[in-house]
């Protein structure tokens, strides 16, 4: 420690100062899987690289951007190569605990080409298995998503258990995302079939009445009792957003007969939204809860099951936010369940700031967005999301068709690795792959190719020191708060012009970690907090590496103890030059590890 510098100290002083439609034009007509298959040119030779080595796929530098092999396997072993053997998972007080890919990570490249942008995978049919699941951890999943839309809960518990299993026995730190169904007008099962193709001028039966087993040909159940009032005629009736229309043309009591117009296949439980003169129209619909019965039951089950985040799907206001938080206070053991807004509907974007400010984070869910906005409006509200949740201080993610080629075909489209770069650029915390991985046939390379995308665009911005500085606004609502917002913006300022290796902050709760990761500094961020669950809702957040590890309200102890177990891992060695800082002392140190 002779060679620390403490810079200042600023104590807290008095804890009571405060301080203070659409347009013409129709959503561009986009087929998914598995509309029609086209096929797709692959410049395999320019791309993608025959034989990924570990490093490759970690070390931007020296890797082409997107890694191949056959199938899940090929990257699966890949990335095994770099992943060290399980980390000694102890709650001993002594020990240290850090995810196992990220140590390897570390190791073999430094800290400077550590990713800085999380992942979040949705869990499906082709990933609940215990091998799929570590083959996503491995590949760098932080968070795997459960989506209460599909699946019996049976079927998610399941999956929360492998997930927690593999964090006890792999040393991981994924965490959880249950995202709730909603209030949101879809079609039924098919009957069972798994999809069904509607033809050029077929006349369809949407229907509120339910049917058993014998479903009547062309004829599809809506799961929103005022629809047959709701519509009228001349009405268009988008399926998924656009993949399929229709033109209503007459209504029969509570059957209201539609023409396909642009055909396509209807897959089960597909969203369906009506259009008026050029707008999504809301009757009655809009009077839906925001939170059904069925998302209370399956909020209960996420509370009990003790998931890392719930996002809430179609939210419309700050109040749903703030009354959910207070039901999850009320009932959880720690009420450390973070609350996540799904902003996908045009009231979401009416109230999107108090929003915001009544979440713990927000997604950029695109695929709804895009079905209630004009596509053409996506991106810039993507960019202003983006922007608001880092001045607020929540975290965001951008979910949605990511790579949703990739569903069907193993390298993605030049298009969606320019949208996922355009992401990583706006430096959202977190990207999210929906069908991809949940039901895909790539999922480890869909994954492969989000890890690969997001270490070379961000190496490049910061090479070329290419970000705009982004005006951060103070948030705090205490005087005590406003000194550990000017910490963390100093220390990072200082951790850029001074080229650190890394910023390690001192954290019981995360604020402190999340303040530095708003930031967006050139280096990464070394969480230590004293509790697993902090430690995984942090995997979320941008740039940070959260470790746990107990430690008391002397700095100096924390420092020497953090530095000897991080040697002792190989993580930092002697000359690495840090900057810490803790919610236990405001202070900012430099210091080159002894
Ligand atoms: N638990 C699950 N069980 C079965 N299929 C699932 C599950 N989760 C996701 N999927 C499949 O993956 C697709 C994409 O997932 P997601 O985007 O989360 O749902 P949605 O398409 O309903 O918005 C779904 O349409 C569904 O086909
Ligand atoms: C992420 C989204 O929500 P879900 O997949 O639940 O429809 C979305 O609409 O983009
Ligand atoms: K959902
Ligand atoms: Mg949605």
């Amino acid at each position: 420690m002779s060679q620390s510098l403490q810079l200042f100290t600023a104590y807290s002083r008095s804890p009571n100062l405060t301080v203070p439609t659409h347009s013409d034009l129709n959503p561009t007509h986009t087929r998914r899987f598995p509309v029609t298959v086209f096929p797709k040119l692959t410049l395999k030779a320019s791309l993608s690289s025959s034989a990924s080595s570990s490093s490759s796929d970690l070390d931007p530098s020296s890797s082409p951007v997107l890694v191949s092999g056959n199938g899940a396997g090929g990257v699966l072993s890949a990335a095994t190569q770099a992943y060290a053997p399980p980390a000694v998972v102890s709650s001993d007080s002594s020990s240290i605990e850090v995810d196992s890919v990220k140590e390897a990570e570390l190791k073999e490249n430094g800290f400077r080409s550590t990713r800085r942008t999380k992942l979040v995978c949705t869990i499906g049919p082709t990933t609940c298995g215990f091998e799929q699941l570590e083959a996503l951890a491995v590949g760098g999943m932080n968070v795997a998503r459960i989506n209460m839309c599909h699946g019996t809960r049976q079927w998610h518990r399941s999956v929360i258990e492998r997930v927690r299993r593999l964090n006890e026995e792999k040393g991981f730190a994924v965490a959880i995302m249950m995202d709730t169904e909603g209030s949101e007008i879809h079609m039924g099962d098919l009957g069972g079939a798994p999809s069904a193709k509607a033809e050029d001028g077929e006349i369809w039966t949407f229907s509120v009445r339910t049917f058993d087993s014998n479903q009547p040909e062309r004829t599809i159940n809506v799961n929103y009792d005022g629809f047959a009032e709701d519509v009228k005629v001349g009405d268009e009736l988008l399926v998924d957003g656009g993949m399929v229309r229709f033109e209503v043309i007459e209504k029969i009591g509570p059957d209201v007969k539609c023409k396909c117009t642009d055909p396509g296949l209807l897959l089960p439980r597909a969203n369906l939204t009506f259009w008026r003169d050029g707008s999504v129209v809301r009757e009655r619909n809009a009077m839906l809860p925001t939170i059904s019965s069925k998302d209370w039951l399956d909020i209960d089950f996420g509370i009990a099951e003790g998931v890392d985040f719930i996002a809430i799907s179609f939210v419309k206001s700050a109040e749903v936010i703030t009354h959910l938080k207070s039901y999850i206070a009320a009932r959880s053991r720690d009420s450390d369940i973070a609350v996540i807004a799904k902003i996908e509907s045009i009231d979401s974007l009416k109230n999107l700031e108090e929003i915001i400010l009544a979440s713990d984070g927000a997604m950029v869910a695109r695929g709804d967005l895009g079905a209630q906005i004009p596509l053409e409006q996506v991106p810039s509200v993507q960019q202003k999301i983006v922007q608001l949740c880092r001045q607020l201080n929540k975290p965001v993610i951008v979910a949605s068709q990511l790579l949703e080629s990739m569903i069907e075909y193993p390298t993605p489209t030049r298009a969606e690795v320019a949208d996922v770069s355009e992401a990583v650029r706006q430096r959202a915390d977190a990207l999210m792959l929906s069908g991809e991985s949940a039901m895909g046939q790539y999922p480890m390379k869909a994954l492969a190719v989000l890890r690969s995308v997001s270490v070379r665009i961000e190496k490049w911005w910061r090479e070329e020191k290419r970000h705009d500085p982004m005006e951060l606004p103070d948030i705090g609502s205490s005087y005590s708060d406003n000194i550990s917002e000017e910490i963390c913006n100093s220390a990072a300022k200082m951790a850029n012009n001074l080229g650190v290796d890394a910023l390690f902050v001192y954290t019981k709760t995360g604020h402190m970690a999340s303040l530095l990761s708003r930031c967006r500094p050139d280096c990464p961020i070394f969480a230590f907090t004293s509790t697993t669950s902090v430690r995984r809702r942090l995997n979320l957040q941008w740039g940070l590496i959260p470790f746990r590890l107990s430690f008391s309200d002397d700095m100096e102890s924390n420092l020497n103890k953090t530095f000897s177990l991080l040697k002792a891992r190989n993580l930092i060695k002697s000359g690495d030059l840090v900057i810490a800082v803790s919610d236990m002392l405001q202070s900012i140190q430099v210091m080159y590890v002894p």
